[in-house]
């Protein structure tokens, strides 16, 4: 359990540690703030991302984004396309939660329920919904 009672399984365990080894992979030369990100799908399928900056700073992105673009490609069903649970990893107090622009992409493809858990090296330290990170989300279709 952590602060807020959401509940950390074996499974969101196994997602940490796809986090920490995706965050190995970041390129970040320019902020030196590597990042990973593991997501489960509702398929149970996992996706890992890291931020990826450029020289031209705007271009970079973020490592949620490299992982919502892994889960897409890899997607060959409306299930492998459906974020469950995602895992953040960096390394800062406290630790960081997903940018604006990433709630938002993270949105397109989760719900309100997605859990979001922010994590250092040490571990996970603190969970939250998507709807707690992203409350009174833009979203064409209303809730109807
Ligand atoms: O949730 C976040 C927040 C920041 N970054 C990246 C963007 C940039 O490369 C670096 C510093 O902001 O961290 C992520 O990948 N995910
Ligand atoms: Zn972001």
């Amino acid at each position: 359990m952590t602060d807020n009672a959401i509940e950390v399984t074996p499974q969101t365990l196994e997602l940490f540690q796809m986090a920490v080894e995706a965050r190995d992979k970041a390129h970040a030369p320019y902020s030196r703030f590597n990042v990973g990100v593991a997501l489960r799908t509702a398929s149970d399928k996992v996706h890992v991302g890291a931020n990826i900056e450029n020289t031209s700073y705007p271009e970079g992105w973020c490592a949620e984004t490299s992982a919502i673009s892994h889960m897409i490609m890899a997607a060959e069903s409306g299930a492998d396309r459906q974020i469950v649970e995602l895992v953040v990893i960096a390394e800062l107090d406290p630790p960081i939660t997903p940018c604006g622009g990433c709630r938002q992409r993270i949105s397109e493809f989760g719900t309100t329920n997605t859990i979001i858990h922010a994590a250092d090296p040490g571990g996970i330290k603190s969970s939250f919904t998507l709807g707690q990170l992203l409350p009174a989300a833009f979203n064409l279709e209303g809730d109807a």
